[in-house]
């Protein structure tokens, strides 16, 4: 490693983060951003939604989990039998909890673990390390050509030149949104968001987006790349078709996980504020009820996880994306991942093929094969920078964990966070067990920590992001279901438990820090078997000079391995108690759950089971072989779903209706019911006549694509987008 690197002296742990200089102009792209600036100026995106819905818990399905058990109250109720047990009132628990200076953090849980000794011990070790729990057997493979990709054959060059649209270079053309014919209302949210002077990334995506080509458009995390696509949408929605009649989704936006879907949504209403445009949450963990009434009065832009997204197209009988103009794909590379394939696959056979497609992410790939899974329309290529795939404020700091060691990293990882990495921290783990086990020991010394992973409830991932956002825990723990996109302000340093098995997990990873032109840093254990990794993250990172090798002290490390030793009884205590929780509250929960049955027995009956687009066992074969979920988990586990919809939970048979087209299927659904009914004609025409009212104009003309013969699709009312532009520079005009 100090091959590469520079070694970072042990006595320098402390590392102060620069406050920006007045004067200090840099010349690089990150000069547009402004490092003070924040997009959640509420502090909270959630404030948003959740104000709407006045409360969390309104906002969160409820009734099909158990109550949340928190680790924190199961720990305070241990220290308080054992302060009673020890009887010793005198000998209060040291009430503070900081280790002064070369002291590493001796606390009262070494004299609680003593009197603790009676607890039962559990079969496992509470402190798993590196390659103990959730093997990965693709490992091998995991190390992907990313930092070997071989050069380009003259071939590829080709199929790239006929795939794309003439490359239009990211210019740096627009160096205000006042020269990009944008509209008065979404200038004034820009203003208002204090984004003066566009991104790299939003200087060339806005212009070519609003012509509506299909834009492939990456740059590195942190670089604006929301409000790219965002901005676009809104501007092209101002000239939609208004009126009773013309209410219709327009445009949806497909992320990975919930948070981010959240994130996105925030951002767009925000950019929104001074519009009508309407903006719709569609994620798993939220209530499916509430969700479709929201999508009966037709927002005009969706954000969606797919998994959801495809609960709605075939189960909500009003909806479809018959009339969406624009799909866009954030964290495109991974929705495109064979994670996602199939479900990505579903949605875009749903939607018309003369729409607008835009994938972002900041580990683009502008793979033709990839692509074409997208079926795009001579796509634009907008890569800012693609050399560079870290920010310019990001030091990435690596410390070796070396042969034979691998049992130290927890230690060092204490080591770290109780000397030198003290707030503003994500911890980055392979596994949601990890992750969980990690945030017991931390919570037991006594640091604020809370986790983010699947196994956790919507409502506790969001109140974890919540809590971790506003500063009251210092800590996060989180799997990779927290690596992209995420967006938090001041995340002072990422640090990676362990090497991930990508480039682009890496990437990401250490992207939540050194955001919009902040400072950041990022410190990764690195084991023996990751120096392939080690030297591909070093390549790509901003430059030599931002790169650190960390030593954290012999004698620390095995003070706290003792330290941790000595706790390993009470993890496990804990971990049980939590356990026997967890199973009193499902045993109630079955209780009440009995009880509704009886109670509502006629009602939950008659209820239509719900579909989904796959057969379990379609599900089952389709997984390639990196999933979703192994993905998420970062490659090591071969657990079961993290970040998941729930409605492959309990996948539900093939239903009567399989193989028939989604159209058709909902037709027949609606007309088994109106017999029933016996009211078939008149809902039949209402149904026609719903269709036909509801069917909008276009707004915006994408460039003409060739329909092929046999498509499904109809064909498109097209009015002028050149004339709609033309008609709004003439308007801003006006008004400017
Ligand atoms: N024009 C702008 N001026 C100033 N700040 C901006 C501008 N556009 C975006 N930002 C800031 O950049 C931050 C990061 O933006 P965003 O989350 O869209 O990045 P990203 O490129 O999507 O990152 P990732 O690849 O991690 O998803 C936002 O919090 C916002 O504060």
């Amino acid at each position: 490693m100090t091959d590469y690197v520079m070694t970072l002296d042990s006595d320098s742990e402390d590392y102060i983060f620069p406050k920006p200089s007045k004067d200090s102009k840099p010349e690089t792209e990150d000069a547009s951003l402004n490092p003070e600036f924040t997009f959640d100026v509420s502090g909270d995106p959630y404030v948003d939604i959740i104000g709407q819905s006045i409360e969390l818990g309104d906002f969160v399905k409820k009734g099909t989990q158990p109550e949340p058990i928190s680790v924190d109250e199961i720990i305070a109720r241990r220290r308080i039998t054992i302060k009673r047990k020890r009887g010793d009132n005198d000998n209060e628990e040291s009430a503070s909890e900081e280790e002064s200076e070369g002291s590493d953090g001796g606390d009262s849980m070494d004299s609680a673990n003593k009197t603790n000794d009676k607890l039962p011990e559990e079969g496992d070790d509470p402190l798993i390390t590196f390659g103990e729990d959730d093997e990965d057997p693709n490992e091998d493979d995991n190390y992907s050509s990313d930092d070997e990709s071989e050069p380009e054959t003259q071939a590829e060059k080709e199929r790239k030149a006929a795939f794309f649209d003439s490359d239009v270079s990211p210019s740096d053309a627009h160096s205000s949104f006042l020269t990009m014919n944008l509209s008065r209302p979404i200038l004034k949210a820009l203003t208002t968001l204090g984004f003066h002077k566009p991104t790299p990334i939003q200087a060339a995506t806005v212009p070519a987006a609003l012509l509506g080509k299909d834009v492939v458009g990456g740059a590195v995390t942190g670089s604006g790349k929301t409000a790219a696509f965002i901005i676009p949408i809104l501007e092209r929605l101002l000239y939609r078709d208004k009126g009773k009649n013309a209410a219709a989704t327009r445009c949806v936006v497909l992320v990975p996980t919930r948070e981010l879907a959240v994130q996105c949504f925030d951002v767009g209403t925000k950019l929104a504020t001074h519009t009508d445009i309407r903006l719709c949450l569609i994620v798993g963990g939220l209530s499916v009820k509430s969700q479709e009434v929201a999508l009966r009065s037709r927002p005009d832009i969706i954000i969606a996880t797919p998994g959801r997204l495809i609960d709605h197209i075939h189960n909500s009988l009003s909806f479809n994306l018959d009339t969406l103009d624009v799909l866009v794909l954030d964290e495109a590379d991974r929705m495109l991942s064979d994670g996602f394939a199939d479900e990505l696959a579903d949605i875009v056979k749903s939607c018309p093929t003369s729409r607008q497609t835009m994938l972002f992410s900041a580990t683009m790939t502008d793979s033709v094969d990839e692509l074409v899974k997208m079926s795009l329309n001579k796509p634009v290529r907008l890569f800012v920078d693609p050399k560079r795939s870290t920010a310019r404020g990001l030091v990435q700091e690596f410390v070796r964990v070396r042969a034979g060691k691998e049992s130290e990293r927890s230690a060092i990882l204490i080591a770290l966070c109780k000397r030198t990495f003290k707030s503003n921290v994500i911890i980055f783990l392979r596994s949601k067990k990890l992750a969980h086990q990690m945030r017991i020991v931390f919570s037991l010394l006594r640091m604020k920590c809370e986790e983010l992973h699947g196994d956790l409830s919507q409502e506790q991932r969001l109140k974890a992001l919540q809590l971790f956002r506003d500063g009251s825990v210092d800590f996060l723990m989180a799997t990779d279901l927290a690596s992209r996109g995420l967006d938090i302000k001041g995340v002072e340093t990422v640090i990676n438990y362990d090497m991930p098995g990508q480039l682009a997990q890496y990437l990401h990873r250490v992207g939540r820090t050194a955001r919009a032109g902040r400072k950041g840093r990022s410190v990764t254990l690195v084991g023996e078997a990751d120096r392939k990794m080690l030297k591909a993250a070093i390549k790509h990172g901003a430059g030599e000079d931002q790169v650190r090798h960390r030593i954290v002290p012999v004698e620390v490390v095995s003070k706290w391995l003792e330290k941790l030793e000595m706790l390993k009884v009470e993890i496990s205590a804990v971990m049980r108690d939590e356990y026997e929780e967890k199973q009193l509250r499902k045993a109630e929960m079955e209780i009440t759950k009995g009880e509704n049955m009886i109670e509502h027995e006629a009602e939950i009956y008659s209820r239509p089971a719900r579909t989904w687009f796959q057969t379990g066992k379609e599900k089952a074969n389709a997984e390639g072989p990196i999933s979703k979920q192994q993905y998420e988990d970062g490659f090591f586990t071969s657990g079961k779903s993290e970040g998941k919809e729930p409605t492959d939970g309990n996948k539900p048979k093939r239903d009567k209706f399989a193989g028939l087209s989604r159209r058709v299927k909902r037709r027949k659904m609606i007309m088994e019911e109106d017999a029933e009914l016996g009211d078939e004609n008149a809902l039949n025409a209402a149904i026609r006549l719903a269709k036909k009212s509801a069917r909008p104009s276009k707004i915006g003309v994408p460039e003409k694509r060739l329909v092929k013969a046999n498509s499904k699709s109809k064909p498109k009312k097209v009015t002028s987008r050149a004339g709609a532009v033309e008609k709004g520079y003439e308007r801003k005009e006006l008004m400017l």
